[in-house]
């Protein structure tokens, strides 16, 4: 795209819906001083595609740059260089108007429900939200895929008037995944979204990401910092470590051959539940 706004025109099977060319992220040092303002290379040369159907994992220590990684997908953050391009377009800026517009094809669930949904929204409000701003349908074609979004994540229509402390760890994070599928987007890239619940309702968590992306046909960027979690849920696995990618290839190759010393650490460090 030449300029910076439209991502791109409609979902091709053919074309990557995002991908990242080269792209690094630097930051000023949180810890720098005020003479010496250290520099944080938060990812270092990383290119990766993100496809329809397909799911990416993306795995690495805190700090390996997973979170960065994941709000350049999602145009939340500008690369220092390289390129990111959403529907074959280049994007190079992150106005509201850009993020407005890449929105409708990628959008984001984040680690904790809890701060992720507003806690004075109902979760009818919360899902209606998105469809309002971005002045879907009519009125009442709203009201109706507020009901189906409900109901694509497993909630009762019970829940659509209650607030968000009225619900458990599980049912928030399927409020904030029927918020993020409210525009019918390419991908949802989750960021951590079965870590801050309860390991009773991780599995759940899952496996609902599996069954929409298998019905939706929908890309998928899974991160976690758990190899393990990773294994359940991607076709393709990205192994970074400080910023960079350190080994990538398809789920079963990398967990069950991995060619990097530092995947074999991860692999040793949290041994398979299953
Ligand atoms: N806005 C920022 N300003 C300065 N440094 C930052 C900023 N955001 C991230 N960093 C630094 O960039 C590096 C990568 O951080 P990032 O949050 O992407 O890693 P992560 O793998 O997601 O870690 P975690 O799992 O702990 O969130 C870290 O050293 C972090 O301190």
């Amino acid at each position: 795209m030449s300029g910076t706004t439209t991502p791109g025109t409609p979902a091709r099977p053919d074309r990557p819906v995002v991908e990242l060319r080269d792209v690094h992220v630097v930051f000023k040092a949180r810890t720098g001083t005020l003479f010496r303002a250290n520099r944080v290379h938060a990812v270092d040369d990383v290119s990766v595609q993100v496809r329809r159907g397909r799911t990416l994992g993306i795995v690495g220590e805190s700090g390996s740059g997973k979170s960065t990684m994941a709000k350049v997908l999602v145009g939340l953050q500008v690369p220092t260089s390289g390129e990111v391009r959403f529907r074959g377009a280049a994007v190079r800026s992150s106005t509201p108007r850009v993020r407005r517009e890449i929105g409708r094809v990628v959008s984001v669930v984040f680690q904790d429900p809890a701060t992720a949904l507003n806690a004075r929204m109902r979760v009818r409000e919360a899902l209606r939200d998105p469809l309002d701003v971005h002045d879907v349908g009519t009125p009442a074609s709203r009201t109706a895929r507020v009901r189906e979004l409900t109901h694509l994540v497993g909630l009762p229509s019970s829940v659509l008037d209650a607030l968000p402390g009225q619900l458990s760890g599980g049912q928030r994070q399927r409020v904030a995944i029927a918020r993020a599928l409210a525009l019918e987007p390419d991908v949802i890239v989750a960021d951590e979204p079965t870590s801050a619940l309860d390991v009773s309702v991780r599995a759940q968590i899952l496996n609902l990401l599996a069954d929409l992306k298998h019905d939706l046909g929908l890309g998928m960027v899974f991160i976690s910092h758990d190899i393990q979690t990773v294994r359940h849920v991607s076709d393709e696995i990205v192994v970074m470590r400080s910023g960079r990618i350190v080994e990538s290839g398809p789920a079963a190759q990398v967990l069950d051959d991995p060619r990097h010393e530092y995947t074999r650490t991860l692999l040793a460090a949290a041994p398979a539940l299953l």
